[in-house]
């Protein structure tokens, strides 16, 4: 039986106005007793950090805030970007880089996800950084090849030491937002990749302790057979993260 605790996260993307942001955030806040156990993220849209961080207050730390993105450089000339220190400002601890719809829609690279990683790490963030094939990948037999890859170029230049503070997220992108979950065996089999790969690059104790969370299409009622494998240690929450009682279903899934 694995020892790591259980990591869900979610990623309202580019949902919610203010009222719902901290609609949301405050009903999860009167929850958060129910997730003991369980380390659970909400990574609202930019705006609204500061007023979900409020609304998490009564929490007490038992849910974390995080930020979708934040650019690489200390504040500067950078027109459109959010700094590092802004996010931190605001009350963020947890950074999410490389989801898929940056990479595939804004065209983030893997150099400049990379960055992100090393300069997260190096603010003092946890960082969550997000890998997972294509449909066509896939089917072209390309999963483990793509996801071994945006894992090796994330991670470039990460310490052992910094290793403690990454959570990695597999999202195969033909399972976000489209109903299409992968099966427990298919997303076990693509997890169990991913930790040899860590494995690999950083040693078995390192590989042992990294969480891995699945995200595509998780919802209350198959979370908890996508839970149970050996490899699958949390999720990456869409759709579901922006109703309460989806995610808190899917977070008493994870105990
Ligand atoms: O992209 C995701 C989380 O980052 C998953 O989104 P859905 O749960 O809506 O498929």
């Amino acid at each position: 039986m694995s020892t790591r605790t259980p990591t869900i996260g979610g990623n309202w993307k580019m949902n919610l106005h203010k009222a719902e942001a901290i609609e949301l955030a405050a009903a999860l806040a009167a929850k958060a007793d129910d997730f003991a156990g369980v380390e659970v993220t909400v990574f609202p849209a930019f705006p609204y950090l500061i007023p979900v961080a409020d609304a998490l207050a009564p929490a007490g730390g038992k849910i974390k805030l995080g930020a979708q993105d934040a650019y690489i450089t200390p504040n500067g000339a950078f027109t459109g970007e959010v700094s590092l220190s802004m996010i931190q400002d605001a009350g963020a601890s947890v950074l999410l880089v490389g989801h898929s719809e940056r990479r595939h829609v804004i065209g983030e690279t893997d150099i400049l996800v990379n960055d992100k990683v090393l300069a997260g790490l190096e603010a003092g963030l946890d960082v969550v950084l997000a890998i997972g094939e294509t449909l066509e990948q896939r089917e072209s037999g390309k999963t483990d090849a793509i996801n071994t890859g945006q894992l090796g170029y994330g991670l470039a230049g990460v310490t052992a030491e910094q290793m403690k503070r990454i959570t990695i997220a597999y999202e195969p992108v033909w399972a976000i937002g489209t109903g299409k979950t992968a099966t427990p065996e298919d997303a076990q089999k693509a997890h169990s990749v991913i930790r040899q790969a860590v494995a690999f690059l950083y040693d078995q104790g390192i590989a042992d302790a990294v969480r891995i969370q699945y995200g595509g299409s998780m919802k209350p009622g198959n979370a908890g057979d996508l839970l149970a494998q050996t490899d699958i240690d949390g999720g990456l929450i869409g759709g579901a993260a922006l109703k309460p009682d989806d995610f808190a279903g899917i977070i008493a899934a994870a105990k």
